[in-house]
């Protein structure tokens, strides 16, 4: 296995013509069938760079822009944003294009924590990522920072810590009433 890996060796693309069978009596696709091929995809690239099968270890996060309609041909790219040591950041960007139009919207980003494993189940170290470029400098930071933000808030509303007094002025503003 080589200690360093570019992007480039682990980027995969797929496309798929949305089917009816995938969609709500609207005539829009799920949004669990696209989280779906977006897993597969993450999946793919993370083992291609570790070369080693992969578990998804968390999801942050997916908002879905624009519905994604019956016909349309959805086109996802995933790439290596970042690695740690067992772990990877994999971006996946989502777009889908009329193809009677060529019009192509951006359907949503997210990115895929995923874990490599070996044949025992242990989580194994996975290649070191070359920074080709100022795009992929800029991924690398920006996951950084989405780990230490998602770190700070596990940490924030742990159970042990969560006081409820510190949070019934706020809750004065929402459609609530207590009933503890
Ligand atoms: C094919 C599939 O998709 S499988 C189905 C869905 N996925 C699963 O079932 C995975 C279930 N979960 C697990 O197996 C485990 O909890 C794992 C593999 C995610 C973590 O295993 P642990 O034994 O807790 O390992 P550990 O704490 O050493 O973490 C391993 C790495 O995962 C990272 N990690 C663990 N949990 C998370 C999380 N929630 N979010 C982001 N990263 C995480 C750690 O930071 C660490 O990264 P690093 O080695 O690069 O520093």
């Amino acid at each position: 296995m080589k200690k360093y890996k570019a992007g480039k060796e682990s980027r995969v693309v797929i496309s798929e013509l949305m089917l009816p069978s995938h969609s709500n009596f609207s005539g829009k696709i799920h949004g669990g069938y696209i989280l779906s091929l977006m897993d597969q995809i993450a999946f793919a690239c993370g083992s291609k760079h570790s070369e080693a099968y992969c578990v998804t270890a968390s999801v942050d996060k997916v908002d879905f822009r624009k519905p994604i309609e019956v016909g349309e041909l959805v086109t996802m790219k995933a790439s290596i944003n970042h690695v740690g040591t067992t772990s990877m950041v994999v971006g996946v960007r989502v777009e889908a294009e009329n193809i009677m139009t060529g019009k192509v919207k951006h359907c949503n980003s997210s990115y895929f924590t995923m874990v490599a494993k070996n044949d025992e189940g242990k989580s194994i170290t996975v290649p070191g990522l070359i920074l080709e470029n100022e795009t992929a400098v800029r991924r690398f930071v920006r996951s950084i920072i989405r780990k230490e933000d998602a770190s700070a808030r596990r940490d924030r509303f742990k159970a042990s810590e969560f006081r409820l007094e510190d949070h019934i002025q706020l809750l004065k503003e929402y459609n609530i009433q207590l009933a503890l």
